[in-house]
């Protein structure tokens, strides 16, 4: 199994591209499930998430092909062609891998009438359930049964007839299902308290795209026209929020100038609003963002929350990055109740990190020292990699594979702007 292995205190500067978004590409990707014809998705990022959902699409009868960059540029073209889907099944081996299979519960019974998903279970973060997901789509004219870990929804007469539903609370995977669901339905629906986070949005005008009427896009009422049938499209995947936060967040802590470049600030309000009150310089361009730092930074309190507050998902880098700040910061998870596993990580790099229950209290230490430190999941891995840039002697972090989830080619792309960091075998 690989490792990374960083030696910490370089400043940073130049230039990093930031990737397609992981968390649109994967609910761009069940979209093509909803035609016949061929949906060709542009700048998805090279992950392991996008590899394992194409292999899940393959699972039901979808084709893949990927075209297009040469192995040395980011992103890449990848063609979807549903013409007949040959299974309704998404089986436990993938979702437990991968979270994200729960997307193809909407799409596929929209598309077959039918459609069968193991139920996901938790994950190193917390609990994932999908109550809501199941609740929006009998809303809209779904028969649910539920056993030996799998759901079973039905449309009657092979068609869902569409029906609005009000979120109790915003449910950003659930939002997508229904939507993708509700696209092909034979009535309108209307979506109450709907998720607004830009990778909804992304999946808006992808539908649109296919031919979907949809009302309301970026509001948290959806009102959607049924169509009869949906046709392919071409659409490019918005840039990754969260991948283009992290690098700030590393920027931030280890000091530096780097010109972030395909990303997308306008998309990163709440982001970019606690960087500069913790005294980082951010020039937010149209599709380009410039962070400038002297590695000196103010305490802050944030608490994570629907878009557009703070996305649990720059949580764990945030924390890695205000380790360093000159104060006691306090930050607090609300969407997930088990997302501090980087905190005893971070601590064995002589981070003082005090969590009770939901809240964490971050004191500021003069240094960090490299140490042999553990992921356990995406942004923990992230944010262990983010305090490796400013510790002191090496770091080695182990369980790579949760960072090649979500990260696209993170050590070139951080050694391109000057960090000492290589990925190793395990030996
Ligand atoms: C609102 C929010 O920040 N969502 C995040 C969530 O999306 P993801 O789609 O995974 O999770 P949801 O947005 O659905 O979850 C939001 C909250 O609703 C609860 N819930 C969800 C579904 C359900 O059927 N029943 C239920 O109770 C969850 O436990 C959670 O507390 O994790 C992703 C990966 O980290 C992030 O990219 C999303 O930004
Ligand atoms: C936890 C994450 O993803 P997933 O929902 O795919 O597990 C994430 O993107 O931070």
């Amino acid at each position: 199994m690989d490792r990374i292995l960083i030696r910490g205190g370089n400043r940073l500067s130049g230039k990093i591209p930031v990737s397609g978004a992981k968390n649109a590409a994967l609910t761009l990707m069940p979209c093509a499930l909803l035609t016949d014809e061929p949906v060709t998705l542009r700048n998805l990022p090279r992950l392991a998430d996008v590899d394992g959902f194409g292999h899940l699409l393959n699972q039901v009868g979808a084709s893949t092909s990927i075209e297009g960059t040469s192995p040395g540029e980011f992103g890449r073209v990848m063609t979807i062609r549903a013409g007949q889907l040959t299974s309704t099944e998404a089986p436990y081996d993938i979702v437990r891998k991968m979270r994200a299979s729960i997307l193809v519960l909407g799409p596929i019974l929209a598309r077959m009438g039918e459609a069968r998903v193991s139920l996901p279970g938790g994950c190193a973060i917390g609990n994932r359930p999908i109550d809501l997901h199941l609740k929006a789509l009998e809303a809209i004219g779904a028969e649910l049964e539920m056993s030996a870990g799998y759901v079973t929804a039905r449309a009657p007469g092979g068609r869902l007839s569409g029906g609005r539903y009000a979120f109790p609370i915003v449910s950003v995977g659930a939002t997508e299902n229904v939507l993708m669901a509700a696209a092909t339905a034979r009535g309108p629906s209307r979506i109450e308290n709907a998720a607004r986070e830009p990778e909804i949005v992304d999946l808006c005008r992808c539908l649109v795209a296919m031919g979907a009427q949809i009302e309301g896009i970026g509001t948290e009422t959806l009102e959607i026209e049924g169509v009869d049938e949906l046709h392919g499209a071409t659409y490019a995947v918005m840039p990754d929020r969260i991948e283009a936060g992290s690098y700030a967040c590393a920027v931030a802590v280890a000091g530096g100038d780097v010109e972030l470049t395909e990303v997308a600030p306008d998309e990163m309000g709440a982001t970019i609003d606690a960087l500069r009150a913790a005294g980082v310089t951010v020039e937010a361009g149209k599709r380009s963002m410039r962070v400038v730092s002297d590695g000196k930074l103010a305490p802050l309190t944030l608490s994570t929350a629907p878009y557009p507050g703070f996305a649990t998902d720059m949580q764990a880098q945030f924390m890695a990055m205000l380790c360093k700040a000159d104060g006691a910061s306090v930050l607090t998870e609300t969407i997930f109740e088990n997302r501090y596993m980087h905190v005893p990580e971070l601590a064995r790099m002589g981070a003082d990190i005090q969590v009770r229950g939901r809240t964490a209290v971050v004191r500021g230490v003069d240094r960090l020292v490299g140490a042999p430190v553990m992921a356990t999941d995406l942004r923990a891995s992230m944010s262990l990699i983010i305090a490796g840039l400013v510790a002191e002697g090496e770091t080695t972090v182990s369980r790579v594979y949760h960072l090649d989830r979500g990260y696209e080619r993170l050590e070139e792309k951080l050694s391109a702007v000057g960090a000492d960091i290589e990925r190793a075998g395990d030996g």
